[in-house]
């Protein structure tokens, strides 16, 4: 390590003095202009975990669903995967050492983990639409460039595609091209095939109406649906030409607000979707005839892709298990229709897809989905070798249901959520079983629900257990929690520390919208008055 070199580069990426951020729930996010040394030092930081794996290690500058004028850094290990908690702790090391002690932060990080400083390194970097992205992925690319690492910038790219390039690299191409043409061609071709078994359903132009968020979501997308067009006929809108990121529009804005997003036009019973703004996340919705507003969201999503893939397990008869994984935000009704109806083994884990992602790896098939929309399905290597072999050693019904399998296999990113692909296995599913989107949404009734932000000091005089599910501290915010879910049936409510944004998330259940909406207020203005809330209190009404 030239620690001269670094020294002089980093002052042209200072950071301001006293700024500290953390690795959060998807890497770091705040306001761009404070982010440009965070960037450089990921780009750092990614060349050590490239050296310490041997393997390409991946930088995504996004910050989601986020305003546009935030942005965002994570790191992508190199199976694809969020980025290793151990190394967290390293990210918000380095993010946050003063300029005078970068250097030795460097060399701690270097000895702590043992990364062997002669090791090559390789590192992808990938960005969203965002003004600012342009210019933060270029610092990151000043980092990795100072300490020794070779890199490849595809530029603009969804998130999911970022960690599919990844992977495609450090699996010598198996898991398919590293390139955007081989994406496309992968997923296109697997949704092809898959719907191709799909017995006439009388339905088969098929149109899928597509809010992009304004965001990259939108020039993929675009480039995408040529490959697939026989199948499905897609139709974009906020596609970026007009309006602002994640404005009154997109998947977050779509399940937090529960109405459709501006400047998407919806005919009754139409089947609609929308993307976030770096195309990780999706949720459908639809209006009905009476003009009220559906939203399918990430559980419901979870539910049709786990009944399918039973039906398919059944037919295959291999013993092989399948579980879903949810977090607490999860609809009360869609874990009672998952365990009690499908007879499905369900788990709760913290939010934050790397904590589902883990939970899924330990079944056959793991499904696992956040309820805003974020999620994807996982096979062991195990599943695929059986599934494979199924497919062209056994006869008839069980080899088909193999083979659609292995187009399942296919279709799905098993590296993160991916909106184009979860999208791609949606409609597959539902030509396949021939259901129309009401059909889908009966599966079961959402229990009313309701999220509010609250602002305190500092977030993190939360401290939580059970998933999430249980305050620890501040002493007396549970017992105020417990008394008031009491006061309501089929109620349930937490409160949890934002791991993306700077304030504290309530959610609450119960039997009507109204006390739905009580309650949230209630545990709201605990949280403000037991956890240091600043600014407004919370008002009752939304
Ligand atoms: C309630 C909620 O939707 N939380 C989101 C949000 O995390 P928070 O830690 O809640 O801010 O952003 C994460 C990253 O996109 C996503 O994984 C997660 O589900
Ligand atoms: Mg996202």
């Amino acid at each position: 390590m030239d620690l001269d070199a670094i020294t002089k580069q980093s002052a042209l990426h200072a950071k301001p003095d006293g700024l500290t951020l953390q690795y959060g729930t998807a890497g770091f996010r705040t306001k761009a202009e404070h982010l440009d040394h965070v960037m450089f030092r990921m780009g750092l930081l990614a060349v050590l975990r490239s050296k310490q794996t041997k393997s390409t290690i991946g930088v995504m500058v996004t910050a989601s669903h986020n305003p546009e004028e935030d942005n965002g850094v994570k790191l992508v290990d190199p199976l694809g995967e969020m980025l290793a908690a151990s190394w967290e702790e390293h990210a918000t090391c380095l993010a946050n050492a003063e300029e005078q002690h970068l250097p030795r932060v460097l060399v701690d990080i270097s000895e702590k983990a043992a990364v062997d400083l002669h090791q090559d390194a390789f590192v992808v970097i990938g960005r969203d639409t965002r003004p600012s992205s342009e210019k933060l992925s270029q610092s990151v690319i000043d980092g990795v460039t100072v300490l020794g690492g070779q890199f490849h910038d595809y530029g603009l790219l969804t998130t999911p595609q970022l960690h599919y390039m990844v992977f495609c690299r450090n699996s010598e191409g198996q898991y398919g091209e590293a390139s955007v043409e081989g994406y496309y061609q992968k997923l296109s071709s697997a949704f092809v095939e898959l719907t191709k078994q799909a017995f006439c359903s009388g339905d088969d132009h098929r149109t899928l109406k597509v809010d992009c968020a304004n965001g990259i979501g939108a020039l993929k997308l675009a480039e995408m649906k040529h490959y697939f067009s026989q199948g499905l006929s897609v139709q974009l809108f906020n596609d970026g030409t007009r309006g602002k990121l994640n404005h009154l529009c997109g998947a977050d804005f779509v399940k937090s607000h529960q109405k459709p997003p501006q400047g998407i036009e919806m005919k009754a019973n139409e089947r609609c979707c929308s993307f976030d703004g770096d195309a990780d996340r999706i949720v459908y919705y639809y209006h009905d005839a009476d003009g009220q507003f559906h939203l399918i969201d990430g559980d419901k999503i979870a539910t049709l892709i786990s009944s399918f893939l039973k039906e398919l397990l059944l037919e295959i008869g291999d013993g092989l298990s399948l579980g879903v994984v949810q977090t607490a935000y999860a609809n009360g009704s869609s874990t009672r229709y998952l365990e009690e109806v499908m007879k499905v083994p369900v788990y709760c884990t913290k939010t934050g897809v790397k904590h589902l992602h883990h939970k899924a790896q330990e079944f056959d098939i793991g499904v696992y989905f956040e309820a805003n929309g974020h999620g994807t399905v996982l096979f062991s290597k195990a599943a695929e070798t059986k599934i494979k072999q199924l497919a062209k050693e056994s006869e008839d019904e069980k080899r088909k249901a193999a083979k659609m399998l292995e187009n399942v296999i296919d279709l799905f990113n098993q590296t993160i959520g991916d909106a184009i692909s979860d999208m791609l296995v949606i409609e597959a599913i539902l030509a396949l079983k021939g259901l129309t989107v009401q059909q889908w949404d009966a599966l079961y009734t959402d229990l009313p629900n309701r999220q509010l932000k609250v602002k305190v000091a500092d977030r993190q005089v939360i401290s939580t257990t059970d998933a999430e599910r249980q305050v620890v501290k501040p002493p007396g915010l549970q017992e105020a929690i417990n008394d008031l879910v009491k006061k309501y049936r089929l109620s349930r409510a937490f409160v949890r520390p934002s791991g993306t944004e700077d304030i504290v998330r309530v959610y609450a259940e119960a039997d009507s919208q109204e006390n739905t909406d009580s309650l949230a207020y209630e545990v709201s203005l605990a949280v403000f008055q037991l956890a240091g809330g600043i600014g407004e209190r919370p008002q009752r009404g939304f």
